[in-house]
């Protein structure tokens, strides 16, 4: 077998098509222009390439992109009050806060003090309770991306073995969340669990978010099973030459793509759906502190 491809670059751009037209509706019934906040602090160089990003899309949707840059020596105080002038501001409909933060601020901290209403990273405490108890929040960007390529790709997830490797709070646990929402019966793996090849091989859906390096193995994966791979490892490639680098995700690619149904590249995949879902919650957002509905905009 030869897995087919789910293309998140061709996906991310349809949904980006759906944010543009949603602006333009609010802009033009509404006179609302939604408006996004991305805070970056320091340097690191992938989250300048994501927030370069961020801001880029955000202003080509046709919302209002608001950048801010502050220096790597940022103390915790002056972000909290950076972060505190943005949710008193009206203009801004949508708060972000580039992860990973130096080491001298507390990250749950910063997220604690973003408007829940405002966090499209759907990070914040309200958000991940009302995730929890089938309230309606703001949904994080990966897990959310994750769900709609699935729910594109396959239909209906109901009755479906769903396997998450990985129990982090950004990934693992809310896009476990979201899978059983969706009525599949799910599965939370990580390092400890006994038999984790086991596991994976029992599963109709495979989301891979441990962060290492092509951990799961095409042998793991049941044959014609979805694969979603949300890892994004740089390793060396000496073959590519002396010092250079490139991509691979949590999973096997060559071999997983040999046994599974359908799977994500690495690029190409989970990614760029992480940032049409930050565009699609801020619309989301603005319509809730407008009073709109947002699916009837
Ligand atoms: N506040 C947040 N911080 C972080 C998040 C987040 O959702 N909110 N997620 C990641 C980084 N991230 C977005 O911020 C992100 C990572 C990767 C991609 C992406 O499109 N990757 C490309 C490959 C990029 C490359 O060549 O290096 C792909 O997979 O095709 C988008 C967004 C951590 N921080
Ligand atoms: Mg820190």
């Amino acid at each position: 077998m030869t897995a087919s491809i789910i293309d998140g670059k061709a996906f991310a751009e349809k949904v980006r098509a759906g944010v543009a037209a949603d602006v333009s509706a609010l802009k033009a019934k509404h006179g609302v222009t939604p408006g996004l906040a991305v805070v970056i602090v320091g340097e690191d160089p992938a989250s300048q390439v994501y927030v370069k990003n961020k801001v880029k899309q955000t202003a080509d949707t046709g919302m209002n992109s608001f950048h801010f840059e502050l220096p790597a020596d940022t103390s915790e105080a002056d972000l909290l009050a950076r972060v505190e002038a943005l949710n008193a501001d009206p203009a801004v409909n949508g708060i972000l806060v580039q992860l990973p933060l130096p080491k001298q601020i507390d990250e749950a901290k910063v997220i604690a003090a973003i408007d829940p209403a405002k966090d499209v990273d759907g990070f914040h405490v309200v958000n991940s309770g009302l995730l929890a108890t089938g309230g309606r929040g703001l949904v994080p960007c990966t897990p959310l991306g994750c769900l709609l390529m699935l729910q594109d790709a396959l239909g209906d997830l109901s009755g479906l073995k769903a396997v998450v490797v990985g129990r982090s709070n950004i990934v693992g646990k809310p896009m476990a969340q979201l899978l059983l929402d969706a009525n599949c019966t799910v599965t939370i793996a990580h390092s400890r669990t006994k038999d984790l090849p086991g596991e994976v091989k029992a599963a109709d859906i495979v989301v891979a978010a441990v962060g290492r390096p092509e951990m799961i193995k095409g042998d793991w994966i049941k044959p014609g099973a979805t694969v979603i791979d949300v890892g994004i490892n740089r390793i060396a490639a000496p073959e590519k030459g002396e010092g250079k680098t490139r991509l691979v995700g949590d999973v096997a690619y060559d071999e997983a793509a040999t046994v599974a149904g359908r799977i994500t590249p690495v690029p190409g995949g989970v990614g760029p759906m992480t940032i049409a879902c930050l565009l699609r919650n801020t619309v989301t957002a603005t319509c809730r502190q407008h009073r709109l509905d947002p699916k009837a905009i």
